[in-house]
């Protein structure tokens, strides 16, 4: 088993080296552009919630070309968003969607955008794609999926992964090669090269549908806007991990003030909580 004292706690004063703030000659393409393929006919709001929390954590550009019936609903939140393919510096892919139901046409496309070789989240419906991977991949699953992804008879239950996250998160990160991000009430960040951090600040309203979609999009955003140094240095994978887990932690108990959130209400709260985080206040 882990060792305890393996695993550092990520803080505020780490997180603030983790957020790019655009500079004078920086424009939309220069900041990064997310790649979006996420919802699905069942689950279009998961699409919606996390294009609203990638705008909202920060990033150049969201193009999202996910399912047309789903693209009319995120364009109905954020009009900014541009659904024509073209070119991405970061993919975030999977949040909303159901591997058994997955068409031919959308099999492509997300071998397509893992091909690209650009730094990836792979979030529920797309955790599958972990073995497709080249380069700087994280995946984003909580116990359920994580137990499902190393089934098999050798895999955990999901009772297993809830009692020593931590060690399933090392396992994971090992046998599958990629950075892994467990979510919890104590998020796990384990990486192959043996990095382990934890964010475990969040508050228990954050338990709640959806937040996990918009944990994604503030990933995602962070991936994109760090896909030059991604591109040399895959390691850096996890402290923008563990950032956008203390991202979502710190928005959620701004928006909650002591009382009950819903997923969007974390997402709206993202800016002034990174304002809040620059200014090294209490974020
Ligand atoms: N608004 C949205 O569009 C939302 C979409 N979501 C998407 O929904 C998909 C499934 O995510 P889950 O986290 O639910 O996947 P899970 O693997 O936790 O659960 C899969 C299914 O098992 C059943 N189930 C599991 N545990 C249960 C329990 N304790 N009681 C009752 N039923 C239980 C539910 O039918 C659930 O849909 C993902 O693609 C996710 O991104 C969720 O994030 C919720 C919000
Ligand atoms: N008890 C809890 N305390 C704090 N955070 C939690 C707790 N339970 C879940 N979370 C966080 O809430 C989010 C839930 O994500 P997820 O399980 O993917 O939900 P969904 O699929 O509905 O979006 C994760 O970021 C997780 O770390």
């Amino acid at each position: 088993m882990a060792d305890a004292e393996e695993w550092i706690e990520w803080d505020v004063a780490r997180a603030r080296d983790w957020i790019a703030v655009p500079r004078s000659d920086d424009d939309k393409y220069s900041r990064g552009v997310l790649g979006v393929i996420t919802g699905s006919h069942d689950y279009p709001g998961a699409a919606v919630l996390g294009v609203e929390a990638a705008m909202r954590t920060g990033v150049g550009m969201v193009r999202y070309t996910g399912p047309r019936a789903v693209a009319g609903a995120v364009l109905a939140r954020r009009p900014e968003v541009v659904t024509i393919s073209g070119r991405v510096q970061a993919w975030l892919l999977g949040s909303g969607m159901n591997p058994a139901r997955r068409t031919l046409v959308l099999s492509g496309e997300l071998s397509q955008a893992i091909g690209e070789g650009h730094p990836i989240v792979l979030d529920a419906g797309a955790l599958d794609l972990v073995g497709e991977t080249h380069g700087a991949a994280v995946i984003t699953p909580h116990y359920r999926e994580l137990a499902a992804l190393l089934g098999g008879r050798k895999g955990p239950t999901v009772e297993e992964v809830a009692e020593n996250p931590g060690e399933w998160a090392i396992r994971a990160a090992e046998a599958l090669g990629a950075t892994v991000l467990l979510k919890g009430a104590v998020t796990h960040i384990a990486q192959p090269d043996g990095i382990r951090l934890t964010v475990s600040s969040s508050p228990g309203w954050l338990a709640t549908a959806g937040t996990g979609d918009v944990l994604g999009g503030v990933l995602g955003a962070l991936l994109a806007t760090h896909h030059e140094v991604l591109k040399y240095d895959p390691s850096k994978l996890a402290p923008l991990s563990a950032t956008a887990a203390l991202l979502h932690g710190l928005a959620a108990r701004r928006a909650s003030g002591g009382g009950p959130i819903a997923a969007l209400d974390v997402a709206q709260a993202i800016p002034a909580t990174i304002a809040a985080l620059l200014a090294r206040s209490e974020g």
